[in-house]
């Protein structure tokens, strides 16, 4: 039995074609992602900015950045056409919380871009996501909701949770029913790697006045957005994060020649360092969509050009040279030298 979603009639939408017509230079629509460290993430979010150039998505992306991602990193961006923001890191209070992953504590600092009130409605994507189809559409989701895809419990990152010592898992709720002693089932989660949202000022400042009292948790700020917008939250299909552990614990909800979005999240599974030899990393299908991922990437037709319509209205290449151009006037925080 299918998790509840959004209806997909809101899917079928090609809004984002006419907004490309009326302002083809600046949105208050716009794609972020998230980059820290000086390390080799800075690789996603190039194969990103490629991937959404490659299926001709009408907004830009926006890469709010840690102030250690080293200038060779932000000048490549730039160069791909990404609008580079350098925010400040934020940390959950003190805490001698276990994380599923040590490094995921640098997550919190995601909670920055609902500062970008500069737009109005983003469509958050980690750095280790692909977009291989247009999802421009979902900007035109209803306002004042959470859209993103759930998630599954199966994997052993999961293993400190009650759902995980009981077998249970939301993308099967019917194979172990939440046993009536434990309470109500868990409420809805949703995998914090891709999510439609709404930036605004006052949720901002709700949300770092209610993480300084929040207990950090093992999956770090995806719980702690899990627990702010509970009451918001929406369901929307699994095409749009495919969470990759899906195809081997639940590969009943998946139909994979649909997915749009792939979420290369499952052990050994990020592109820029795929061994193949994890457990699962051997499987066709996650050879296939490591090697589309390259494929992206390394695609040098989907490079930045700036495009600027001519004055006879067909458009001409200028050299990338555009991108480095100053970026819109933006809130952005002088941030002190990453902790
Ligand atoms: O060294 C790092 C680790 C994480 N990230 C960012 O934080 C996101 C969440 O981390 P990750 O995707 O590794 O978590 P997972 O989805 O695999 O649990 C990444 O996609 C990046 O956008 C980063 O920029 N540098
Ligand atoms: O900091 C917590 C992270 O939590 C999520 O990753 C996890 C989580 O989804 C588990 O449920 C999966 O089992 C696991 O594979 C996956 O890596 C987000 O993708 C990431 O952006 C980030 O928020
Ligand atoms: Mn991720």
């Amino acid at each position: 039995m299918a998790p509840p979603e959004v209806s997909v009639d809101v899917f079928t939408n090609t809004g984002g074609k006419l907004s490309t017509t009326l302002n083809p230079g600046y949105s208050k629509r716009a794609y972020v992602t998230f980059l820290a460290g000086t390390g080799d993430y800075v690789k996603g979010v190039v194969g990103l900015a490629k991937g959404l150039r490659k299926v001709k998505s009408a907004y830009r992306l926006v890469v709010a950045i840690l102030p250690d991602v080293p200038e060779e990193h932000r000048e490549i961006l730039r160069s791909q056409g990404c609008i580079v923001h350098e925010i400040e890191p934020t940390y959950p209070p003190e805490n001698h919380v276990q994380f599923a992953m040590a490094y995921y504590v640098i997550n919190y600092s995601k909670l920055r871009i609902w500062n970008f009130e500069e737009y109005s409605k983003m469509v958050y994507l980690d750095a280790d996501i692909q977009v291989f189809e247009n999802i421009d559409h979902l900007f035109d989701m209803a306002d004042g909701y959470f859209y993103a895809v759930m998630d599954c419990f199966c994997e052993k990152t999961w293993s400190h949770s009650a759902q995980y010592s009981i077998g249970y898992c939301q993308q099967c709720p019917e194979k172990v029913t939440w046993p009536a002693e434990m309470g109500s089932p868990p409420p809805l989660y949703f995998n914090a790697g891709m999510f439609v949202y709404e930036p605004s000022r006052l949720t901002y400042e709700s949300l770092l006045q209610t993480l300084r009292i929040t207990p950090p948790t093992p999956f770090a700020e995806q719980d702690f957005l899990n627990m702010f917008f509970q009451h918001k939250y929406k369901p929307i299909p699994p095409i749009y994060n495919l969470v990759l552990a899906m195809l081997w614990r639940h590969r009943e909800n998946i139909e994979l020649e649909k997915v749009k979005v792939v979420h290369y999240c499952a052990a050994g599974s990020k592109p820029w360092r795929y061994t193949g030899k994890e457990v699962n990393m051997d499987r066709e299908d996650i050879k296939m969509l490591v090697a589309t991922c390259w494929d992206v990437y390394n695609d040098e037709s989907l490079d930045f050009m700036a495009e600027a319509p001519s004055p006879e209205g067909d458009t001409f290449l200028l050299p990338s040279i555009m991108a480095s151009m100053p970026e819109p006037e933006i809130s952005s925080i002088a941030a002190p030298t990453a902790a």
